[in-house]
């Protein structure tokens, strides 16, 4: 069962709607960048359906995050199965982030009471995705849509909660872009942890770089 309740994950996200987005098969590197994150004020951690040792990785990062960032959620992206989605939910995944949108994955999580953020690109898919149930819908790729479809899709779609991820920078300017366009969440992976900075183990950096973007983000909040 999920530590964190759908409606209490979707309120965690609006609250701390930066979402750092990380696969690596080594453990100890990825329980440093989650401690990190947690250090540097994020709440909310998805691990990525990427690779051989996902769910070995992930089993270990949950009593991590549970003793070490006991207010972080701890979910799971890339799954397009029901299969995927009930090994993951039974290791203790709180959310379910997927690129496309797979009905039977939503149901399963809302049988299982637990956060579903399925993926859409297009006005039909995001429509798809608020009638089967998500409350927030994840548009992917955002580089490729960019902060304008964020805002034209708001026009028709105005109550339609939305976290944009894929090319996401980690920058102010960035961040001042999507949350102007009306994005309840953003989420960032490959920009906010670059090989380089993986390999140089310097985590300090890590939570200084987060904790400015978090700030940030607090920042524009308060504006609206
Ligand atoms: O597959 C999923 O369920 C995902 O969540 C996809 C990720 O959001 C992006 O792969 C992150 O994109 P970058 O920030 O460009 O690294």
């Amino acid at each position: 069962m999920a530590f964190f309740q759908p409606k209490i994950l979707n309120q965690l996200l609006a609250d701390f709607p930066v979402v750092p987005v990380f696969y690596h098969e080594d453990i100890a590197l990825t329980q440093n960048v989650i401690k990190a994150c947690y250090d540097g004020g994020m709440r909310a951690f998805e691990f990525t359906n990427r690779g051989a040792k996902a769910l070995e990785v992930f089993k270990a990062i949950y009593p991590f995050i549970r003793e070490q960032c006991p207010e972080m959620a701890l979910g799971i992206g890339t799954i397009f199965t029901v299969e995927q989605a009930k090994i993951f939910i039974e290791a203790g995944a709180d959310f379910v982030v997927q690129p496309v949108i797979t009905a039977e994955v939503g149901a399963f999580c809302q049988e299982n009471a637990v956060a579903w953020f399925p993926g859409a690109a297009t006005l039909n898919e995001i429509y798809s995705a608020t009638q089967l149930g998500a409350e927030i819908v994840k548009i992917f790729p955002g580089n490729v849509v960019g902060p304008g479809f964020v805002k034209s899709m708001k026009g028709p779609m105005p109550n339609v909660k939305v976290m944009v991820t894929g090319g996401v920078e980690p920058t102010e300017e960035s961040l001042k872009q999507w949350f102007s366009a009306g994005v309840t969440a953003v989420g960032m992976g490959s920009q906010l942890f670059p090989a380089s900075l993986l390999a140089s183990a310097k985590f300090d950096e890590l939570t200084h770089t987060v904790a400015s973007l978090m700030k940030y983000v607090e920042g524009l909040k308060s504006k609206k």
